[in-house]
């Protein structure tokens, strides 16, 4: 059955990464991927053109499809929009919650190749791979009450870090499965000697342990998480935490693997649809330039043909191209070190797929 694939450029260095993106998906295709590709607008580039970051349309596309490619969104442009519903994060965030993709997967893989580019010295961070499993539907960001009022005579401004047992059930469970096709090593982040939040989910992490015997569950706080991240990473295999936690963990697992544009993601609900993503935003300081690293945007496309697609032999295929592109020396700025040649992302693109048809 011809399965549907929604792209959404996005904002800022979106529409260049996923450019090469969907070079690499078209070439799928002529392989004989079963596959239709289409575009939607999301993010600011919706809001212009239509005054909303996800528009009835856009919407109506991605309940269609059976996995979405998307760039990133935001940008300066529109962070003065004083209505927070309209703006660009809100659009992402929509999608997430509507289709119900609670199940972030981010894995941090340092490429052999790339162990120099890392702000850590190169035997930190060789051979490290770790998957943070973050909750995306969830937690703070969703919250009920939140807001900003007047309150004795000042302002304040509130959010509301909420879990049900069955959210933290449900990512749980994805993350215990996760570890039992990993290294069978699962650590829980959370806040549970100040957030009651965070002690109901130690309790329910604890609980379905014992239906996984074969991981070893262990717990860490939150900010230990995060100096251990930068110590000694090497000690994580599966780390599974709420959703703000986990946006900031993965931006600071992502520079372990030599930049940021490196991260690809997964965002899946419990039918196997999926948004595939990089962990990166839209990059305003380099949009325009040409010189985005595309590689998170290609291997979330890797993710897709694994998550969604049932494809993994393509999957395999995409990544062994990018290790074999590190390989001959070739670098985006964001990477770039000694030796190497540096390369614009349309350039990356080219090396890619080149290096994909030939294998
Ligand atoms: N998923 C998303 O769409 C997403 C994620 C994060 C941030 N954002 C949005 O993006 C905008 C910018 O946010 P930010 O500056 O905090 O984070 P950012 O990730 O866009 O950029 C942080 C730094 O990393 C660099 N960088 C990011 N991606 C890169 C790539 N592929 N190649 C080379 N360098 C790269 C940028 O140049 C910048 O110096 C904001 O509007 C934010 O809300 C969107
Ligand atoms: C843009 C923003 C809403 C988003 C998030 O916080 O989830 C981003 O930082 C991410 O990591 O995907
Ligand atoms: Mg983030």
């Amino acid at each position: 059955m011809t399965q549907k694939i929604l792209v959404l450029p996005g904002d800022g260095i979106g529409p260049e990464i996923t450019a090469q993106a969907s070079r690499i998906l078209a070439a799928c295709k002529a392989r004989g991927l079963d596959i239709e590709v289409e575009e939607g607008l999301l993010g600011g580039a919706a809001y212009d053109e239509h005054g909303e970051p996800l528009p009835a349309e856009t919407l109506e596309k991605a309940k269609a499809a059976r996995a979405i490619l998307l760039g990133a969104v935001g940008g300066p442009k529109w962070d003065k929009i004083e209505d927070l519903a309209k703006r660009p994060e809100k659009g992402l965030l929509g999608v997430r919650k509507q289709l119900g993709l609670f199940g972030n997967l981010r894995p941090a893989i340092t490429y052999p190749q790339l162990a120099s580019a890392s702000s850590l010295k190169p035997e930190l961070v060789a051979g490290l791979d770790i998957m943070i499993v973050r909750e995306l539907t969830g937690g703070i960001y969703f919250g009920q009450p939140r807001g900003i009022e007047e309150r004795d005579g000042e302002r304040v401004g509130f959010n509301t870090y909420i879990y049900s047992e069955s959210e933290i059930e449900r990512i749980g469970r994805v993350a215990f499965e996760m570890a039992q096709k990993r290294g069978k090593k699962l650590c829980s982040v959370d806040k549970a000697n100040v957030l009651e939040v965070t002690i109901l989910w130690r309790e329910v992490m604890e609980r379905l342990a014992p239906e996984y015997p074969d991981v070893e569950l262990s717990h860490m706080y939150v900010d230990n998480a995060a100096m251990q991240l930068v110590r000694a990473p090497k000690q994580f295999d599966v780390m599974v935490t709420g959703n703000m936690f986990g946006d900031i963990l993965s931006d600071a697992a992502a520079m372990l693997t030599g930049s940021i544009g490196m991260l690809p993601s997964a965002s899946l609900n419990e039918s196997g649809q999926g948004m595939y993503e990089p962990c990166h935003g839209s990059a305003p300081d380099i949009a325009g330039q040409g010189i985005a690293n595309p590689l998170a945007t290609i291997l979330s496309v890797a993710m897709m043909l694994r998550y969604s697609l049932d494809e993994p032999a393509l999957a395999e295929r995409i990544e062994a191209a990018v290790g074999q592109v590190l390989d001959d020396g070739l670098r985006t700025a964001d990477i770039a070190s000694e030796g190497t040649r540096t390369v614009s992302t349309a350039e990356m693109g080219d090396a890619v797929l080149a290096a994909f048809e030939a294998r």
